[in-house]
């Protein structure tokens, strides 16, 4: 049997024009310089940068994306006015690709209590907007605004004018998120069926997530044959936001076998955008949002836990990896069982023997009716207080540093390593890591530094700093804890046992 050829989608982000319209989302110039530079390497295909007319503010930002992203077409959006055209197309002289969004509502609730015209009157207004807009741009998109609540007929007739006239993309957007992905698939076919001219012609769709079908809605209508989604990084947008481009070009990249299309999105930047975009504008993600959320690549339950060490797509329909998230998460709470917390004590470096790994495991449920997530430090506390089996190979003498503004930081450490002293002195880039590159070449071991947290432990000005580390040694990871009033001091006692764990005979 002969395979259909895979169809591509045109992502359209309006994640600076629909989603900064929602309150809490305004973003200045340099942040929108910056998103629109990430979704261009996400490969997003056309930017709303904004709305030209309504603000400098949008007029600028319009004008600065062009200037600063490169092949990628950057759209305003605009009233179906000579005023508005105009504006957008000053704002877009130096975009390399640039694209016109004209829209004017079409359902008769909009035409009579906001527009307060005719059929006739908004048609005209398309018509002559499209015409006007042919004398400065090649790439023009019409939207029907309220398209799904407005009637077929009429819809048709503006579609079908308007692409006569030059309109390469017609948007049918669900303005309200009132549609039904079964609705908006017959409505989407209808209209193509009635459109005659609409061969050649990009037919886009605009979700909003009212009832929490924007995303199901784009994507019925990639099977009633839309090639354009229009969508914004997490979902964000008007009221309760537009449909969500990370989880449209993921359902769309893990269903090829369903939806038999893809985009041009390197999905590896998904999770690069979406917490720029929580970052620029301190609106965080709720934990359980899809593909983005903290959640989405997390798992709790025992049972879960345990297919997933055994076998990762027992529980996982994409990969972490796939969406530039390093792993998994096993996080571990009161829902884990032995398989999980045994996985984690090993990870930590700890060898315990049966008897021993029983105690350790009713020390942790019993912690977990207390604490609602357990991390590796508690797991260290209990284990510290089961077990006393973390060598000490490697003790710390004495430690100096030298650093300050334009000084390169030099580290001179003695330690005691099997019994023998040894000093040592290295430079890096701050006493911590110059610290840690004395050690590194004072136990003779390859050391890779994964992670590095400091945190004040009590308060005041001598408060407690507590370093925590985690290093590679020998491809395995091993984590070290230590707490001073110093921060260097903590961050080398940390170190140390990190190294020390890598000591223990593993079986
Ligand atoms: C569905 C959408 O998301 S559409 C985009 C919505 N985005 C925004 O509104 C954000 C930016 N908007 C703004 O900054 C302002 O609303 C502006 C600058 C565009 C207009 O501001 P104002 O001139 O003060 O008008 P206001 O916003 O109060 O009212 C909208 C006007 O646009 C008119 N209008 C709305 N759509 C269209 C259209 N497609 N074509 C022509 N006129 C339109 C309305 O009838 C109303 O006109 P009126 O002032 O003659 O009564
Ligand atoms: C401007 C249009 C496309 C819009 O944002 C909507 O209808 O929701
Ligand atoms: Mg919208």
């Amino acid at each position: 049997m002969e395979e259909m050829e895979m169809k591509r989608i045109t992502i359209f982000d309006t994640t600076l024009r629909d989603g900064e319209q929602a309150p809490g989302f305004t973003m200045n110039l340099s942040e929108k310089v910056k998103i629109a530079k990430q979704l261009e390497k996400l490969g997003v295909d056309v930017i709303e940068a904004g709305f030209a007319i309504a603000s400098p503010g949008d007029f600028n930002a319009i004008r600065e994306i062009s200037r600063n992203v490169g092949n990628v077409s950057v759209a305003s959006l605009a009233r179906t006015t000579k005023l508005d055209i105009d504006r957008a197309w000053e704002a877009l002289q130096f975009a390399k690709k640039p694209r016109i969004h004209l829209f004017i509502a079409t359902s008769d609730v909009h035409l009579k209590y906001k527009l307060k015209m005719t059929k006739d009157e908004a048609l005209k207004s398309a018509v002559e907007a499209v015409r006007y807009a042919k004398r400065f741009f090649d790439d023009i998109e019409f939207s029907a605004e309220d398209a799904v609540r407005s009637d077929l007929g009429f819809l048709t007739e503006i579609f079908t004018a308007v692409i006569a006239e030059g309109a390469k993309t017609i948007n049918i957007p669900d303005t309200v998120g009132y549609t039904t992905p079964d609705e908006y698939y017959a409505f989407i076919k209808t209209l193509k069926n009635q459109i005659t001219n609409i061969e050649n012609v990009n037919i886009s769709v605009h979700c909003h997530n009212d009832l929490g079908f924007a995303v199901a809605n784009s994507l019925a209508a990639i099977n009633a044959g839309a090639t354009q989604i229009e969508c914004t990084i997490n979902g964000i947008g008007e009221r309760a936001g537009n449909a969500a481009l990370e989880e449209i070009v993921m359902a769309i990249d893990t269903r090829k076998d369903y939806f038999n299309c893809y985009t041009n999105v390197d999905t590896k930047q998904i999770i690069k955008t979406s917490k720029l975009l929580q970052n620029i504008t301190g609106v965080k993600v709720q934990p359980n949002k899809a593909i983005v959320g903290d959640n989405a690549f997390a798992h709790e339950a025992g049972i879960h836990q345990h297919g997933m060490l055994q076998e990762r797509t027992t529980y996982e329909i994409m990969t972490p990896e796939s969406v530039g998230l390093e792993t998994s998460k096993i996080v571990l709470g009161k829902h884990s069982g032995r398989h999980a917390f045994i996985d984690r004590v090993k990870a930590l470096g700890y060898v315990l023997d049966s008897t021993e790994l029983e105690t350790a495991y009713g020390a942790f449920i019993d912690l977990c009716d207390k604490k609602k997530e357990v991390y590796d430090a508690d797991i260290d506390a209990i284990l510290n207080k089961e077990t006393t089996h973390i060598p000490e190979v490697v003790k710390l003498e004495t430690f100096m540093i030298h650093s300050g503004k334009h000084i390169p930081a030099t580290a001179t450490i003695s330690l005691v390593i099997d019994g023998n002293e040894l000093t040592e002195a290295s430079v890096g880039d701050g006493p911590v890591d110059a610290s840690f590159k004395v050690i590194e070449k004072s136990v003779n071991k390859k050391i890779k530094l994964i992670d590095y947290k400091i945190n004040a432990v009590s308060e005041g000005k001598d408060a407690l700093g507590e370093a925590v580390v985690i290093l590679k040694i020998d491809n395995k990871s091993y984590r070290g804890r230590g707490i001073s009033t110093d921060v260097i001091e903590a961050s080398i006692n940390a170190y140390i046992e990190a190294v020390n764990k890598s000591y223990i005979e593993l079986n």
